[in-house]
């Protein structure tokens, strides 16, 4: 089997603090399940190359500093506010994710969910407030400070925002020819191995205007993967795609959690999967986190905004 790993480090297995407030915890589950169903050609680096990714995260995690002497949060929102002119979408707002959870961003259109995001890559600045991400206060990163943000935490936007004039598997292969670390071979046999693992085998030469949204929001993650990131920022990964497809990025997105100890933020409408992915969900309303907690305390919530919320959605997507 190759050695992926340019510099061959010795990554200890963690030993930290089990945070999941999740209860579909998945102890047995390895980073090589995720190969399953992938061609036996290419199985035995795509196992090698989500091996290391794991070992990496669970690595990160230890590395995120103790705050009073509990483990610190991955990523969090510090008393945040940010405005538009006179316009006001957060108001002093802080929420927090563990290493290898999944926070859901719930809310109505317009309430700032996706301004969250782009703060947590640094495309937009907050008024006040600290945004931690990798354990790191971000406000005054400059762009290549963000850039070295931006290897360990990748955004899955809903389009995909792939690039349009290259193959599927030229977008899924560019992370990895960025990093120098493989070699041609080795790189199209990963490439291709993640394109069958998130569920578009063989897709490789098309172009991704070829392609449905569902199946490019598939190809976004097999090029998220491919950077080997600590964290991935999901926006809206099932709207506009048919409830199949939502089912299959929900589990995709549930496996990447548990075999690669991936933090993940999830910006959605769909209480399903927030059900099935959140350990804690932040429920914004004009401009308040006015809920931040497990899905269970959210539904046994008193506040009847939260009530109403609830109850409409149960009104539109009845079980
Ligand atoms: N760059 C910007 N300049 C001015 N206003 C903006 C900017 N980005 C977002 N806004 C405004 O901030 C508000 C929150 O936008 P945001 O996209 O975060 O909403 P959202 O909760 O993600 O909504 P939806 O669920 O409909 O996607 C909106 O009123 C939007 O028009």
């Amino acid at each position: 089997m190759p050695d992926l790993s340019k510099d061959s480090v010795d990554i200890p297995k963690a030993s930290r603090e089990a945070t999941s407030a999740s209860t579909d915890e998945s102890p047995g589950i390895s980073a090589t399940d995720l190969s399953e169903g992938v061609s036996e050609d290419v199985a035995p680096i795509v196992d090698e190359f989500m091996e290391q990714a794991a070992a990496q995260n669970e690595a990160a995690a230890d590395a995120i500093p103790d705050t009073n002497s509990k483990p610190g949060s991955y990523i969090s929102f510090e008393n945040v506010s940010k405005s538009f002119g006179s316009f006001v979408v957060l108001k002093d707002v802080s929420f927090c994710v563990n290493s290898g959870e999944t926070l859901c961003i719930l809310g109505r259109s317009g309430v700032g969910k996706s301004v969250s995001l782009q703060m947590l890559m640094g495309f937009l600045k907050p008024d006040s407030g600290i945004v931690r991400v990798a354990g790191e206060d971000i406000a005054g990163f400059d762009e290549k400070q963000m850039q070295e943000i931006r290897r360990k935490v990748t955004m899955v936007f809903q389009n995909g925002a792939l690039f349009d004039s290259i193959t599927v598997g030229e977008n899924v292969a560019f992370p990895l020819r960025e990093r120098r670390e493989l070699a041609e071979d080795q790189i199209l046999q990963v490439s291709k191995g993640l394109l069958e693992m998130v569920g578009v085998a063989g897709m490789e030469n098309l172009l991704p205007s070829d392609l449905s949204t569902g199946m490019k929001r598939s190809v976004a993650i097999a090029r998220a993967l491919s950077s080997q990131p600590e964290a991935i920022l999901y926006d809206e990964p099932t709207t506009m795609v048919d409830p199949l497809m939502g089912h299959l990025l929900g589990d995709l997105i549930q496996r990447l959690k548990h075999q690669l100890h991936l933090t993940s933020i999830v910006v959605t409408h769909d209480m399903r999967l927030a059900k099935k992915l959140a350990d804690r969900i932040v429920f914004l309303h004009e401009g308040n986190a006015r809920f931040f907690g497990t899905m269970a305390e959210m539904e046994t919530s008193q506040d009847p905004i939260i009530h109403e919320f609830l109850e409409l959605d149960e009104l539109l997507l009845p079980s």
